[in-house]
């Protein structure tokens, strides 16, 4: 998968140099770029913002530097992409988006920042790539940076390959359309809590049964939207 990353802050995408995602790129699983959209102004001040029309506070993000950044990157690649916008006007990112998009070939993520990005952007980007805007919750972000890293973090973990030992992607939490149940591990008593003795048992069906089990108390008690959602698939 390719994933290229237009911002105006392309050091903070420095962290996905480490970690799983960083062999990732160096085993060639994942190929990741980073883009200032300043590199796509042609004034003296790197220009990528501007007053309302209409009026009202902040800044706009001009449509130009966007629209060159997009034809640059569209134009260079073999298929054609999607483009994904955070925005907290858009769908939320489940872990089935997560799904979706680590199946997907080519993706350019186009962070906004100010109070969002020229409207007409996002209809010209239709011209280039399927342009998907994406909320990462119901609250407010500054911009989509740290959306952007949640997303490729998300669905770059499920890319085959990427985690060493792809048992454990199964039972993770909102996997299954449930909570996860919970861990434990050495010692079998610590500060006077002991480990639950069904998983010191030896009894693989007695141990199954209680995770289960685990799962549909915590969803019930944390998530009972998650539940509807199950009954809605029994
Ligand atoms: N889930 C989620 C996404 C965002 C998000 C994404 C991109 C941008 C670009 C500028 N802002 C700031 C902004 C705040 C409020 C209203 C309009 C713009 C962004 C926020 N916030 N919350």
């Amino acid at each position: 998968m390719r994933i290229d990353i237009v911002t105006i802050f392309p050091d903070f995408f420095d962290v996905l140099e480490v970690s799983l995602l960083g062999k990732a790129r160096s085993s060639g699983l994942l190929d990741v770029r980073v883009h200032d959209l300043r590199d796509w102004t042609h004034d003296r001040h790197r220009t990528v913002d501007d007053t309302p029309y209409g009026g009202g506070a902040g800044m706009v993000m001009k449509p130009e530097p966007w629209g060159e950044a997009l034809d640059e990157i569209a134009r260079d690649a073999a298929s054609r992409p999607t483009i994904v916008f955070p925005s907290p006007a858009g769908a939320v990112f489940t872990q089935a988006t997560a799904r979706e998009f680590s199946g997907l070939e080519h993706i350019v993520f186009g962070c906004g920042r100010y109070e969002g990005i020229d409207e007409r952007v996002f209809d010209y980007a239709g011209t280039l790539g399927d342009v998907r805007l994406v909320s990462l919750g119901d609250y407010v972000l500054n911009g989509g940076e740290v959306a952007v890293m949640a997303m490729v973090e998300a669905a770059g973990r499920l890319i085959p390959g990427v985690v060493g030992n792809p048992d454990s992607l199964v039972e993770e939490s909102h996997e299954d359309g449930l909570l996860e149940y919970p861990s434990f591990t050495k010692p079998s008593v610590w500060r006077e809590r002991e480990v639950p003795p069904v998983l010191l048992s030896g009894n693989h069906g007695a141990v199954a049964a209680w995770r289960r089990e685990q799962q549909i108390e915590r969803t019930r008690a944390r998530r009972p939207d998650l539940l509807s959602d199950q009954e809605g698939r029994a």
